[in-house]
């Protein structure tokens, strides 16, 4: 473990000490990794780890690592570091991986079937309640540990889970309904695998996920050097 040039100072308690809506989609984003490499080294048995190795881990500088920590009130201790368990505790705070969060995939294709069979959701805190889709196929079987539902269930379903999450897994023609639909049923943000633009109250938050997006962006970087 190497000693960060700066004082780091543990943080104490569970509150943590952040206007939330004051970090940067990128700096959630990095939090949210630095999360994955704790979690990865406490698997590990590590007990502490410090700005610079958490750096290497998620490929940034020890300098953006140590002013994201501290933006949500983690600092970590000259000469010893962080302590691996209480600063993945904190990040799951600040990230809300301390409330179980309820989620509906809408739509069990491919994508939605490979989704369903994640186990990597559970651990951070996202179960997925139910499953929906229009295929009479699909209702009724268990993908993963969840049962697809009829959409005509979607209504009752909804009402009486109260999932706060939907991951939308639809083609794109369908998304704009479906967003409706489920924002109408009280969903309070939308994980949108489609590629569409969802029009939705801005007080519902939307996550577009889109590889191919992010597939031209890679192709942009290693034609543009
Ligand atoms: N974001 C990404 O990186 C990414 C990657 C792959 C696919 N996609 C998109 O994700 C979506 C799903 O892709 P896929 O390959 O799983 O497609 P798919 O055709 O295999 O699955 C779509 C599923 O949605 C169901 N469906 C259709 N209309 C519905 C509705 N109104 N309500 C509920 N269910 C409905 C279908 O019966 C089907 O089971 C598509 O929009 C696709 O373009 C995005």
């Amino acid at each position: 473990m190497t000693p960060s040039k700066q004082p780091e100072i543990p943080a104490d308690g569970d509150s943590p000490n952040v206007a939330r809506a004051d970090l940067s989609t990128p700096a959630v984003g990095r939090l949210s990794l630095y999360y994955r490499e704790l979690h990865r080294l406490l698997d590990a048995g590590q007990m502490s780890t410090n700005s610079r190795d958490l750096a290497a881990m998620v490929n940034v500088s020890a300098a953006v690592v140590r002013r994201d920590l501290s933006s949500i009130g983690s600092v970590g201790r000259r000469g010893v570091g962080y302590d691996v368990a209480s600063l993945a505790h904190h990040i799951g705070v600040v990230l809300g991986s301390g409330v179980n969060w309820k989620a509906v995939m809408i739509g069990v294709g491919y994508l939605g079937n490979a989704l369903l069979r994640y186990r990597g959701f559970e651990r951070l805190g996202f179960s997925l309640a139910a499953a929906f889709d229009t295929d009479p196929s699909k209702i009724n079987r268990v993908v993963g540990n969840t049962r697809i539902l009829a959409m005509d269930q979607l209504d009752p379903v909804l009402r009486e889970l109260k999932p706060e999450l939907a991951i939308l897994a639809v083609p794109s023609e369908e998304a704009m309904d479906v967003a409706s639909r489920v924002v109408a049923l009280g969903i309070q943000g939308i994980l949108n695998f489609a590629p569409t633009t969802l029009r939705v109250s801005s007080s519902v938050a939307v996550i577009n996920v889109d590889l191919a997006s992010e597939l031209q962006q890679l192709a942009f970087r290693i034609q543009n050097g």
